[in-house]
C-alpha cells in the first residue's frame, strides 16, 4: 500500500539525507584522490583517473541513496544500488546485490524470513515523495483468506513500475527484482547457464542485474574488465548500455555479433541460402584445409638461398617433411606460431651451412614467406571466398558444386572496400584463431537473444571464455532467421565448461506485454513453437489494441497516422513492418514530413522508430504500429515466429493495420480455442475507402466464453490438451512455492476458470 510521505517517514528522509551526505562526501574526497598523491607524475595521474572513476561508480549525484529497506525485529536495513558508509564505516545503505539485501528480494508471506516489513520508496532526487508497505503478516493473513493473490505474487511497485513511459535506454530493475528471478541472477559463478524466458520475461534485465551482482559477490577474482556483454546488433547494446554504470558496474565490455573478431559486418546481404552454409560448422574444415592449402612446401631436395655471403643451399626435403608431419599430427598450433617455427629452422640451416654472418634476416624472411606466406584473417577469408579453386580445393568432400557457387564471390579490389556479411564475421574470427591463436579471455561472458547464433556464432563465443562460465539468454519461440533452433541442446554442448555445471532455468512471467495484447500473440505461438509455454502475462492495458482493417493502397498511410497519434502524446513508438513494405512506409513517413528513426543503422530515435520484425527483437516501446501482418508471416519460414516477436513489443499499447485476410495466418481464429481469441471473420475491405478500424475488444476470449457455458463444447482435442498440460505445469509451480493449505483449493479455482476436470491430491 502507498502512503504518503509526511506522515511516517521523516525517519526515513532524515536517514536518507544522512547517506547522501556520507556518499557526497566521499565523492569529494576520490575527485581529490590525484592532487593528495605524492610521486611522480604518472602515478599521480593514474591515481587521479582511479579516484575519478571510482567517483563515477557512487552514480549519479542526483540519484537516491536507498530503493526500500527491510526490518525484522532487531534491524532496519536499507538497501540501494550501492553500499553507503558513514565516516566511521558503519553501513547506511548496503547494496541490493550483497548477501545482507537478499531478504529483500526473497521473503515472502509464506516466508517472511523473520521480516516484518519491506518497504519501497518513491523518490524525487533523494527526496521520498511516498512509500509503499508490504507487512508479512497482513500479507499471510490474506492469502490465509485466498485474498491478494496477485498481491503476494507481484507487489504494487513492480505493478507500477511497469506502467512507466520507456525510454530509447533500458532502465535497470533493482527495486523490483522478482524473486523468481533474483534465484537466477544469483546462481553461481562457475555455471554455464542458459535462461529460457518469453517475451518480457526480463531475460536481458535478468542477465545484466546477474552481471552487477557476480561484480559485486566475486569482486576480488572478476575485474569488471574481465566480463564481456555480447548482444545480437548495434542498436541493441546501445538500448541497454546504460544499465551497468547505474548499478556502478561501469567497466564491462560490450559487443555485438556483427563485430565480434577482426572484421565488422558492413551489411553486405547475400541469399539466406549463403547465410545458413557459412553457419554450418563444415565451414570449420573448409577454412582449415584451406589454410593449409597456402603452405607451399619446396619441391626441390635443395633450395638455394642467396645470402650477404654467397648462395647457400639449404635440405628442402628437411622442411618438406617437417611441414608434412605438422601436416599430418592434425597440429593445433597457430598457423603463424608455426611459421615462426619454420623461420626458425630456416634460418638454424643457413647458420650450419655458411655461418652466423649469412644468417640475414631480409633473405630467411623471404626464403619463409615462399613456403608459408604471413597472412592476415581477413586477406585470407576475401581470398578463399574470391575464389572458386581455392574453394574446390578446399571442399573436399563436404561441400557440393552448388555449395561451393553459394559461397564464392568476387572479391573487392582492396581488403578496405570488401563488404563483409554478418555470417562472414564469425568465419573471420575462426580465420583468426586458426592463424593467430586464442586471444586472452574473458572469465564471463553474457549472451543476450541466443536463440538465433549459428554453429560458426557459437564457436567464436567458446573461445571467449575458457572457464566456461556463461549466461545465455533466449527464448526458442522468438528463434528465427538462417540458424533458427529449436532446442538449447547444441549450445550447452558448443560451450565447454570447466566446472560442468550446465544449467537450464526458465523465467515465466511477462512483465513487459500487457495481457489484451498478449492474447493477440497467443495463438501465434502455439502454432509456431508448440513445445515452449507461453508468459504468464502479469499485468493489463488501460486499452484494448485497435486491429484496422484497410484497403492495401491506404496501409502505410494509415499506420503513419496511427504512430504519430501515439508519438504525439509523447510516447515510444515502434512501426514494425514486412521488410517489402519497410521502403514504402519510410517514403510516407518522409512524404508527411515525419522523422523516423531505424535500430538497423544502429540508434534508436527516441520517438518513432521503423523496423522489420526482425529487427525489433529484444526491443521495446510504449505502443507499437503492426503493418501488415500478412507479409510479415509469408516473408520467412518462421513468419509465425517473426510476428509474434513484433506484436510482443509493446509495453501499453498496440495498433495492427492490415488489408490482407489475418484469419490465413492464424492470428485471429487460429484453431486453438483453449487460450487463443476465437474467430471472428474479418471485416470485408471496401475499395478506395479505409474501413472502421475493428476493436479487438469484440473478440471474444475463452475465459469470456465460459462464462456463457459453451467454451467446452466448442474445443477441439488438442486445444483440451493444450490447457489440461497448461494447468498442470502452473500447478507444478504453484505446488513448489505454496503453503500445501492453499495449494488445493487454488489449483481448482484455477482449474474451474479454464474449464478442465483437475484432481487434487489431498
Ligand atoms: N522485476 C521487474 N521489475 C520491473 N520491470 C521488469 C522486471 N522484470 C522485467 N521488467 C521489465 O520488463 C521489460 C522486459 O524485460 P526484458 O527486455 O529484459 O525482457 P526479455 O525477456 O529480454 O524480452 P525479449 O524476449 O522480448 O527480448 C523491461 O522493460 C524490463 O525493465
Amino acid at each position: 500500500m502507498s502512503t504518503p510521505t509526511t506522515n511516517v517517514q521523516h525517519e526515513d528522509q532524515a536517514h536518507f539525507d544522512q547517506a547522501w551526505d556520507a556518499r557526497e562526501v566521499a565523492r569529494a574526497r576520490l575527485g581529490r584522490l590525484g592532487e593528495a598523491a605524492a610521486g611522480p607524475r604518472a602515478a599521480m595521474s593514474e591515481v587521479a583517473k582511479q579516484g575519478r572513476r571510482l567517483a563515477q561508480d557512487l552514480g549519479d549525484p542526483d540519484e537516491a541513496v536507498a530503493i526500500g529497506r527491510i526490518d525484522d525485529p532487531d534491524e532496519v536495513l536499507y538497501v540501494g544500488r550501492r553500499t553507503i558508509l558513514d565516516a566511521e564505516k558503519d553501513v547506511l545503505v548496503v547494496s541490493w546485490a550483497s548477501p545482507d539485501a537478499q531478504r529483500f528480494y526473497t521473503a515472502t508471506a509464506t516466508e517472511p524470513q523473520g521480516l516484518t516489513r519491506k518497504r519501497s520508496y518513491t523518490t524525487r532526487k533523494n527526496r521520498i515523495e511516498s512509500v509503499d508497505d508490504l507487512l508479512f503478516k497482513d500479507l499471510a493473513d490474506r492469502l490465509e483468506r485466498l485474498d491478494g493473490m496477485g498481491d503476494a505474487e507481484f507487489d504494487d511497485v513492480l505493478l507500477k513500475d511497469l506502467e512507466r513511459d520507456r525510454s530509447n535506454e533500458m532502465r535497470d530493475i533493482v527495486q523490483t527484482i522478482h524473486q523468481s528471478q533474483y534465484h537466477i541472477i544469483k546462481r553461481p559463478l562457475e555455471d554455464l547457464l542458459v535462461v529460457q524466458g518469453g517475451p518480457g520475461t526480463g531475460k536481458t534485465a535478468v542477465a545484466l542485474h546477474r552481471v552487477a551482482w557476480l561484480l559485486y559477490n566475486f569482486r576480488d577474482i572478476l575485474p569488471a574488465e574481465s566480463v564481456l556483454v555480447v548482444s545480437p546488433n548495434r542498436a541493441f547494446t546501445e538500448y541497454i548500455r546504460k544499465v551497468l554504470p547505474s548499478l556502478g558496474e561501469g567497466g564491462v565490455g560490450h559487443a555485438d555479433l556483427t563485430r565480434l573478431g577482426p572484421v565488422a559486418s558492413t551489411g553486405r546481404t547475400e541469399p539466406f541460402e549463403t547465410t545458413r552454409l557459412k553457419g554450418d560448422l563444415r565451414m570449420v574444415e573448409l577454412l582449415r584445409r584451406a589454410l593449409w592449402n597456402r603452405v607451399r612446401p619446396p619441391e626441390e631436395p635443395r633450395i638455394a638461398v642467396e645470402t650477404p655471403n654467397g648462395q647457400v643451399r639449404i635440405a628442402g626435403d628437411d622442411l618438406r617433411r617437417t611441414i608434412a608431419r605438422w601436416r599430418n599430427t592434425g597440429s593445433s598450433a597457430p598457423y603463424s606460431a608455426r611459421r615462426a617455427d619454420l623461420k626458425r629452422i630456416i634460418s638454424d640451416l643457413v647458420l650450419q651451412q655458411a655461418g652466423r654472418r649469412a644468417v640475414d634476416q631480409p633473405v630467411i624472411e623471404r626464403v619463409t614467406e615462399r613456403i608459408w606466406p604471413s597472412l592476415t584473417p581477413a586477406r585470407f577469408v576475401q581470398e578463399l571466398l574470391g575464389s572458386r579453386q581455392r574453394l574446390t580445393e578446399a571442399a573436399g568432400d563436404d561441400f557440393t558444386a552448388g555449395d561451393i557457387e553459394r559461397l564464392y564471390r568476387q572479391a573487392a579490389s582492396s581488403l578496405g572496400s570488401e563488404e563483409w556479411a554478418h555470417a562472414d564475421v564469425a568465419l573471420v574470427d575462426e580465420a583468426e584463431w586458426l592463424i593467430n591463436g586464442r586471444r586472452s579471455g574473458h572469465a564471463h561472458v553474457v549472451v543476450d537473444e541466443a536463440q538465433d547464433l549459428s554453429a560458426m556464432q557459437l564457436r567464436s563465443l567458446a573461445r571467449l571464455c575458457p572457464t566456461g562460465s556463461y549466461t545465455i539468454v533466449g527464448d526458442l519461440a522468438q528463434s528465427t532467421g538462417p540458424w533458427a533452433r529449436d532446442s538449447w541442446d547444441d549450445v550447452f554442448s558448443a560451450l565447454k565448461t570447466r566446472s560442468n555445471k550446465r544449467r537450464l532455468e526458465t523465467l515465466e512471467y511477462g512483465y513487459r506485454v500487457p495481457r489484451q495484447v498478449f492474447e493477440l500473440a497467443r495463438p501465434l505461438v502455439q502454432l509456431a513453437a508448440p513445445e515452449v509455454r507461453p508468459p504468464i502475462v502479469v499485468r493489463d492495458s488501460s486499452r484494448e489494441p485497435v486491429v484496422a482493417p484497410c484497403h492495401p493502397d491506404e496501409v502505410s498511410g494509415h499506420a503513419i497516422r496511427e504512430a504519430k497519434d501515439y508519438a504525439s502524446s509523447g510516447l515510444l513508438v515502434g512501426v514494425i513492418a514486412p521488410e517489402a513494405l519497410v521502403g514504402d512506409v519510410r517514403s510516407a513517413f518522409s512524404a508527411a514530413n515525419t522523422n523516423v528513426k531505424s535500430p538497423a543503422d544502429g540508434h534508436l530515435g527516441t520517438s518513432i522508430n521503423l523496423m522489420t520484425a526482425a529487427e525489433s527483437k529484444g526491443l521495446e516501446f510504449d505502443a507499437i504500429v503492426v503493418v501488415e501482418p500478412a507479409g510479415i508471416v509469408a516473408e520467412s519460414a518462421h513468419g509465425l515466429r517473426l510476428l509474434y516477436i513484433a506484436l510482443t513489443r509493446t509495453t501499453r499499447f498496440a495498433s495492427v493495420v492490415f488489408s490482407r485476410d489475418l484469419a490465413e495466418i492464424g492470428l485471429l481464429g487460429a484453431p486453438v480455442a483453449g487460450d487463443g481469441l476465437s474467430v471472428d471473420p474479418t471485416p470485408s475491405l471496401s475499395t478506395g475507402t479505409v474501413a472502421q478500424p475493428m476493436r479487438a475488444d469484440v473478440l471474444t476470449t475463452p475465459a469470456t466464453k465460459a462464462q456463457g457455458g459453451s467454451a467446452r463444447g466448442k474445443r477441439n482435442a488438442r486445444a483440451e490438451r493444450i490447457v489440461a498440460d497448461t494447468v498442470a505445469d502452473i500447478a507444478a509451480d504453484i505446488e513448489a512455492t505454496l503453503a500445501p493449505a492453499l495449494y488445493a483449493p487454488l489449483i481448482e479455482a484455477l482449474a474451474d476458470l479454464l474449464g478442465v476436470d483437475c484432481l487434487v491430491d489431498d
